[in-house]
């Protein structure tokens, strides 16, 4: 089916990568997996497919997350990554699209210009990328052309990007490498630790949002575990309490609140004066983890809003963008403004 012009946002995430379109709002949402043929070096799955198959594949395929701490760890895979997510949001289209794609903070520049090739040859007439903090605060329906104090904590897969936001422009930030998936390496690593149970990723990322908590709930929960027993080589289910992964994810969102601190502590009084008066605004998959607001909340001592539909909040944001173009530019990496 042929489409008219249709701008595109993208949000290049280590974890999923979302896709927003003008007018239509998010059209697809997929795990960033890509599942290779080693012999062949064939694309056998892309997406929720390639997902299903982490950890089952036999001995030819692999499946791959082409980025990693919220780097590009797979340059060649990202990029066919991007042209097949570009073609099956867009179908094909008419007039070609506007594309702003928006990369995790850690990107080096040669990452970035093949973000920008792969979106060229998916058939994007302009490409521009955003830098993600600037997307989430978009996203979270803040107007971050006022000469106001802002604070956006968007805590992804891979990083945490912490930032004060102000006409327009990132006052201070930080991005850490420390996000959902080092919670699921803790856990990962406690389960072992304690139990002598090795659990696998998937199932560490289950209890992570299922019985995961950043601070102490009013209430326990708990649920079964299956994994392999390190000593007798079987099968086993164990019950884990949601105590137990406080103590698994304390040192990782004990650093992560840290950096919150560290970030404050050097924005410009004027500006934390308001973000004091607001509150910070957490966007991003991981800041759904129970508990984490309140953690940050302890910690500084200012309030937390978890933004509307955190987990598509950079995608929305970067799509956004496109309307307000004039205003953004400045914030867009200057090698994408000539393509
Ligand atoms: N309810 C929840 N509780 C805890 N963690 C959650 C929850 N829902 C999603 N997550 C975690 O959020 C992370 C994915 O978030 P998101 O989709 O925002 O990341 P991303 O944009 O792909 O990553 P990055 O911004 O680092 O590139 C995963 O680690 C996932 O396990």
């Amino acid at each position: 089916m042929f489409t008219f012009r249709s701008d595109m946002g993208i949000d290049l995430g280590t974890a999923s990568v979302l896709v927003y379109i003008k007018n239509k709002g998010i059209v697809l949402q997929e795990p960033s997996v890509v599942a290779i043929d080693k012999n062949t070096d064939k694309v056998l799955a892309v997406g929720e497919e390639a997902r299903r198959m982490i950890g089952r594949t036999p001995g030819n395929i692999i499946a791959i997350r082409p980025l990693k701490d919220g780097v590009i760890s797979d340059y060649d895979i990202t990029e066919r990554m991007i042209k097949h997510f570009i073609t099956k949001a867009a179908g094909k289209f008419f007039f070609k699209p506007r594309i702003i794609i928006c990369v995790p903070s850690g990107v080096t520049g040669v990452e970035k210009r093949a973000v920008i090739e792969a979106s060229m040859q998916a058939g994007a007439k302009k490409t521009y990328l955003i830098e993600e903090p600037i997307a989430a605060a978009v996203g979270a329906g803040i107007d971050i052309t006022q000469p106001d104090g802002n604070m956006v904590i968007d805590m992804g897969g891979g990083t945490t990007d912490i930032a004060v936001i102000s006409l327009g422009g990132i006052v201070v930030s930080t991005s850490i490498k420390l996000a959902g998936d080092k919670m699921d390496e803790a856990i990962v690593k406690y389960m072992r630790r304690k139990h002598n149970i090795l659990v696998g990723e998937r199932t560490a990322e289950d209890m992570k949002v299922r019985i995961g908590t950043a601070y102490p709930r009013d209430k326990q929960v708990s649920m079964d575990v299956r994994g392999r027993d390190l000593v007798t080589g079987l099968p086993k289910t164990i019950k884990v309490s949601s105590e137990e992964m406080l103590i698994a994810l304390e040192e990782t969102v004990t650093t992560i609140a840290e950096a919150v601190h560290s970030v404050l502590e050097q924005t410009p009084p004027e500006l934390a004066a308001d973000i004091s008066d607001k509150g910070m605004i957490m966007t991003g998959g991981s800041c759904l983890l129970n508990g984490m607001d309140k953690l940050i909340k302890n910690r500084t001592g200012i309030e937390v809003i978890i933004a509307e539909d955190a987990v598509s909040c950079v995608a929305k944001g970067t799509g956004e963008s496109l309307n307000s173009m004039d205003i953004l530019e400045k914030q867009m990496t200057t090698e994408s403004k000539s393509y």
